[in-house]
């Protein structure tokens, strides 16, 4: 069963009202693990009374406050809290004789053993079974080092069924004695926990929700990720960040689970997932206010991440220069202790740094920075920098202000308007589309970042802040199986604006699509099924979309790329009437018919259309004429008609015997076509023509009468004159009467229609940008009538 390890910081156990916070969380996670920190600021309070110990009154005035302190706590937290009452009173006690012997650490431990005893009576309380545990009855360390073994065998019989709550921070050493495990412990201890007991995740509870590219002090436009890529999690603690801590990282190096970083005052939220599997692309930029450089002798081997784990402080390898460090001020002095010890002596600057770091967008691996970024920089002129594909360093004189760091942000990491993408369907043409991204995304950088955040096939789905192109089909391969509600939840998530783009050839899907546009979305559509659905569905979406104030565009599902629709819109919006379209709308069926001499069977040039990317998932919606139907009602509905499929008359292709069964069973007996159009084509090429398949709608007096059909034609024909594949459209209108408006170009295949799908989503990135912009004007005018 798939176990989680839920740790709460000092923050979210300061009050009665935040473990009743924390209780309500466990509710929902009846059979968790759970590690605590101290209350509020206990560890400081205990950490000042150890101070007092030579001053007696003060030391009894303080030791009486903390008695009352946490007295009141288990008051205003639990109905029955005379038991942890006399348990208080019995460590107060103790404390004096714990300092008298030099043993600080069971002082301190007494926040944690406070938490855990008191969080456990509060979920008794409430119904949910859950026992407290001291973390040093089984955790174990030697020289700072876990013995895994030892503890694992340790904590064995200790678990119970239900929750079990344990003290963060504390642990022992192989002889016995208490010892607590420094800054940011008790997220130590989870990730120990986690790896002991082989979790799936461990939820780090704090009071944020996200990790953010900046400082948000600092650089108040910093971004907050949703996901974190592992390696550059890492490169972060590397450097010291205060959220994620390199110690901390360390048990999960080379256990299988995430680590999510949740806010306890909004746990609805899913907070920020730092993932092993993850492939999206986040950048940081982190500093450090005062460091040195430390250059060490060449020979020397040792290696930075081992030293800083060592000492449990920063020390980071300038990038591109191995002998280089960099340390905080602080850590100067037990670096070079540690060297000395191995005999090695370094040279250290004369002078202290204000280190900043960039840590790169982990999928493009940028060795320049923007032109933006470069223009600071010569303003700025650090005295050194440091770079190579993942961490760029820069050393200046003087610190930075937080002006200062904003701006480099700014020109590091941009902050144009975002476009979420979630591509539903991974096949000829989704696959296509992917390919054609990166181009577009280049071609609108700076302007709008086409940032594709969600990927699904008609099982998997994948979703992080950011996908990698690179390697979308691995990834997507490896991520889960959905169900419609998991995948919605994911939708909902998503930040907007967003964009759902449908490359399904799924009715299913597209009867979803309300859901979709509350959650948020634009839509644009390959799918035709959307586009058809009986009209009063139809119409509803419509309506839904104008009243949410989000696109559907759908230009593709006629004429692939050919702008058709498109074309349809401009005459009536510049005020022209259309009397009739027609013409051949299958590019499968143009491509067949023209490619059909009697030399090569219809069923082989069928199959070969299938690898061309021309025909349905299902070729016999071409054969029958069906797409062709499908394609005239869009146009219709178009141009306003209220027309349902059925009103369309059809003439099927598709010999009945074929129209039953599945698309495998069709394939094995499509030799059955070549008996049933031998003698359609022997008949046509008698009377000297060629046989073309037709659409035709045409609105006489208010009245639209459609049908498609297989007609034969004189080569002089405007519709014989074709290259195969092409779509015709003849457009008559008020002003394209005697000489119709003719549309003609390819009208399938994997390119054109991913080509046109792109049209789509760059007249949808356009109207974000004029959006955007606009909102940035009135923004600007409301602060000038503000001024
Ligand atoms: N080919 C062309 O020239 C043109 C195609 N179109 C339209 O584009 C769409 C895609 O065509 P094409 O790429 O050739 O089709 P493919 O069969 O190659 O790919 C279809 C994709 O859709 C996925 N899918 C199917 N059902 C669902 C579902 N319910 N939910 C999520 N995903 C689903 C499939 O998943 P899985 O991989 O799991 O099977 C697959 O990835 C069709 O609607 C077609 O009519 C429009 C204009 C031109
Ligand atoms: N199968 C369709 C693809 C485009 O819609 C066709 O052949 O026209």
């Amino acid at each position: 069963m798939s176990l989680v390890v839920h740790k709460f910081g000092g923050s979210s156990l300061a009050s009665a009202e935040r473990f009743a916070a924390v209780a309500d969380i466990l509710q929902k996670e009846p059979t968790a693990w759970v590690v605590v920190s101290a209350p509020g600021d206990t560890t400081d309070e205990l950490l000042a009374l150890a101070e007092l110990r030579e001053q007696p009154e003060c030391f009894r005035t303080q030791l009486s406050e903390l008695q009352q302190k946490l007295h009141l706590l288990a008051r205003r937290t639990l109905k029955q809290p005379e038991a942890l009452l006399q348990l208080v009173d019995s460590w107060i006690a103790e404390i004096a004789g714990f300092l008298a012997a030099q043993q600080l650490n069971d002082v301190l431990a007494i926040g944690e053993r406070f938490s855990s005893q008191l969080l456990a009576a509060l979920l008794n309380e409430r119904g949910l079974r859950s026992q407290a545990l001291d973390a040093r009855d089984f955790l174990r360390l030697d020289a700072a080092v876990v013995d895994w073994h030892l503890s694992a065998q340790l904590l064995e019989p200790l678990k119970q069924p239900g929750l079990n709550v344990v003290t963060g921070y504390i642990a022992r050493t192989i002889q016995g004695q208490s010892i607590t495990l420094g800054r940011n412990g008790s997220d130590y201890s989870a990730t120990i926990l986690g790896r002991l007991l082989n979790a799936e995740a461990i939820h780090i509870w704090t009071d944020v929700d996200a990790i953010y590219s900046a400082d948000p002090r600092k650089v108040p436009s910093a971004r907050a990720y949703k996901q974190v890529p592992w390696q550059q999690a890492l490169t972060l603690a590397a450097l010291g960040n205060p959220v994620l801590h390199a110690k901390t990282l360390s048990p999960l190096l080379d256990a299988p689970a995430d680590l999510v970083v949740r806010s306890s005052f909004n746990p609805e939220h899913p907070g920020c997932k730092v993932s092993q599997q993850s492939a999206i692309e986040v950048q940081f930029l982190t500093d450090i206010q005062q460091a040195a450089l430390v250059s060490l002798p060449a020979n020397c081997l040792l290696n930075a991440h081992e030293v800083a784990a060592q000492l449990q402080q920063p020390v980071i390898a300038a990038p591109g220069q191995a002998q280089q460090w960099l340390v905080p001020a602080a850590a100067v002095d037990p670096l070079l202790s540690l060297l000395a010890s191995q005999q090695v002596y370094a040279r250290v600057s004369p002078q202290l740094y204000h280190l900043v770091a960039w840590v790169k967008p982990a999928a493009r691996r940028q060795k320049q920075v923007s032109t933006q970024a470069q223009h600071w920089l010569q303003r700025q002129a650090p005295a050194a920098v440091f770079n190579d594909e993942q961490l760029a360093v820069w050393l200046f004189e003087q610190p930075l202000s937080s002006l200062e760091l904003t701006e480099l942000h700014q020109a590091l990491l941009p902050s144009v308007v975002q476009l979420n993408l979630v591509v539903a369907g991974t096949g000829n043409v989704g696959s296509e589309f992917l390919q054609l991204l990166e181009r577009q995304q280049q071609a609108l950088a700076g302007q709008i970042e086409l940032n594709l955040a969600g990927l699904l096939n008609s099982r998997q789905a994948l979703f992080a802040e950011s996908l990698s192109l690179d390697n979308w089909a691995e990834q997507l391969q490896r991520a889960p199986l959905y169900t419609e509600q998991s995948l919605q939840l994911a939708l909902q998530e998503l930040a907007e604006p967003k964009v759902l783009i449908d490359l399904t050839p799924s009715r299913a899907f597209a009867e979803r699509y309300p859901q979709f546009i509350q959650a948020g979305f634009d839509l644009i559509s390959a799918n035709k099924q959307g586009v058809t659905l009986p009209l009063a569905q139809f119409q509803q979406i419509k309506q839904l979309a104008a009243q949410q104030q989000v696109q559907w565009l759908s230009n593709t599902t006629v004429g692939a790329g050919l702008p058709v629709q498109r074309l349809l819109q401009e005459l009536r919006s510049s005020g022209d009437t259309v009397h009739a379209v027609s013409g051949i709308f299958s590019g499968t069926l143009s491509w067949l018919l023209a490619k059909f001499d009697g030399s090569v069977p219809f069923s082989a040039l069928l199959k070969q259309a299938q690898q061309l990317g021309f025909t349905e998932p299902d070729p016999r919606d071409d054969l029958s004429g069906k797409d062709v139907q499908r394609k005239l009602l869009v146009l219709a509905r178009e141009l306003d008609l209220p027309l349902e499929l059925e009103q369309i008359a059809l003439e099927p292709l598709l010999p009945a015997a074929l129209a039953e069964g599945s698309v495998e069973a069709f394939w094995q007996q499509a030799e059955l076509l070549d008996l049933a159009f031998a003698p359609v084509l022997a008949d046509a090429q008698q009377q000297g023509k060629v046989l073309r398949y037709v659409a035709e709608l045409r609105i006489e007096q208010g009245q639209a009468k459609a049908q498609v059909r297989l007609v034969s034609v004189a080569p002089e024909h405007p519709l014989a004159a074709i290259i195969p594949c092409d779509n015709v459209f003849v457009i008559e209108s008020d002003w394209y009467q005697q000489n119709p408006l003719v549309l003609k170009g390819p009208g399938a295949g994997r390119q054109v229609t991913a080509g046109g799908v792109h049209a789509d989503l760059a007249l949808l990135a356009k109207q974000k940008i004029a959006a955007a912009k606009a909102a940035q004007h009135s923004q600007a005018q409301a602060a000038a009538w503000v001024k």
